[in-house]
């Protein structure tokens, strides 16, 4: 739902339906009821489903058949309610298989909703658009709960949840776990030069700025407070955390929002303090944020406009200071 920039993506497409089937007829009579309305995707085995459903763009519903040969279709939808990616996936499944026990196994494996064979082709054709509708408000609903209503990136709730999972996956794969914490300069005077609208204005266009360029898988863009904004980097050294820093830094810059108020330049401008660790069990996700934040107030004291990074805090190691050029 989200893109790597912290954006929500646009989830009014057709919808992506992917049904699974060992037999090619009926396959293709599914295929045939549903294809004018939805992109639809076919697999002829449990593992082929399974694969389709690690892809980037995933279903957005699945229609499974019970009996197949090799991974039949009550462990595939096992598999799918136990992964956090493809949980939220419905699946209905198409069986000819009508017992209470049938039945019971169905939803004791996390299906939605089951069509009996021979299939009623309105039936499913209702059965599809209900819980492709359902899903899509229940997507909207999150949406509603995780983005900042200003500026469209992800709110400081989701930030949390995203970075604790970001923390336990970098523990995991012991890889380095990066946080960029923005701040702009003197943003008190910009609104009381301004007025507030403009303010939001600017707001705006910075968080913009910020979130089009982490492009990275888990990579994240959230707004944390007021005119604060922070970034969340996996896998990614302090080099290339304070790299893509000094860009964005520079990228704000060039946007060229005239601040006649602030004291450090004529645009608008930020600081930034980055910090890295790989995490263990001795420290808590909280203390990244402090890195990040301590750093970020040595930027502000060191003249502002610039980007200050640390290891981390306990052999704490002030790698740089790197004021943004051109700012006057
Ligand atoms: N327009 C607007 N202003 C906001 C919003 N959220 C916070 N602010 C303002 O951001 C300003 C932050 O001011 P300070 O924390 O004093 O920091 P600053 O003036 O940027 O100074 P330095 O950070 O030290 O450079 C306050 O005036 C807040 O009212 C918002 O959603 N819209």
């Amino acid at each position: 739902m989200y893109s790597s920039q912290g954006y929500i993506q646009n989830t009014m497409h057709r919808g992506r339906v992917l049904i699974v089937d060992d037999d090619p007829l009926n396959l293709n009579i599914l295929h045939h009821i549903l294809r004018d309305d939805y992109d639809v995707f076919m697999a002829n085995n449990g593992k082929q489903a399974l694969s389709f459903c690690k892809k980037e763009e995933k279903p957005d519903l699945i229609l499974l058949d019970v009996v197949m040969p090799g991974v039949n279709g009550l462990d595939v939808c096992k598999y799918l309610k136990s992964n956090e990616t493809t949980a939220d996936i419905p699946v209905i499944f198409i069986t000819s298989q009508n017992t209470v026990e049938q039945e019971n196994l169905c939803w004791i494996v996390g299906c939605t909703d089951f069509i009996p064979k021979p299939v009623n082709h309105l039936t499913l054709k209702h059965r599809v658009r209900t819980h492709l509708m359902m899903k899509r408000q229940a997507e909207l609903l999150k949406k509603y709960a995780w983005v900042d209503g200003l500026t469209g990136v992800c709110n400081r709730r989701y930030f949390d949840d995203h970075f604790k999972k970001e923390w336990r996956r970098c523990m995991r794969s012991v890889a380095p776990l990066s946080l960029i914490m923005f701040d702009i300069d003197y943003f008190k005077s910009y609104n009381d030069t301004y007025g507030h609208l403009k303010g939001d204005t600017c707001l705006c266009r910075v968080a913009e700025t910020i979130a089009r360029r982490p492009q990275r898988a888990g990579d994240l863009t959230a707004r944390y407070g007021g005119e604060e904004f922070a970034v969340i980097l996996p896998e990614t050294s302090l080099q290339g955390a304070v790299f893509l820093a000094q860009a964005i830094g520079e990228e704000v810059q060039a946007l060229n929002i005239s601040h006649s108020s602030s004291a450090v330049s004529k645009k608008v401008t930020l600081s930034a303090g980055v910090a890295t660790v790989i995490p263990d069990k001795s420290a808590q996700p909280a203390h990244l944020i402090q890195y990040a934040d301590a750093q970020l107030y040595r930027a502000k004291r060191n003249g502002r406009a610039q980007v200050c990074s640390a290891l981390n805090e306990r052999n704490f190691v002030y790698i740089n200071s790197i004021p943004f050029t051109n700012h006057f």
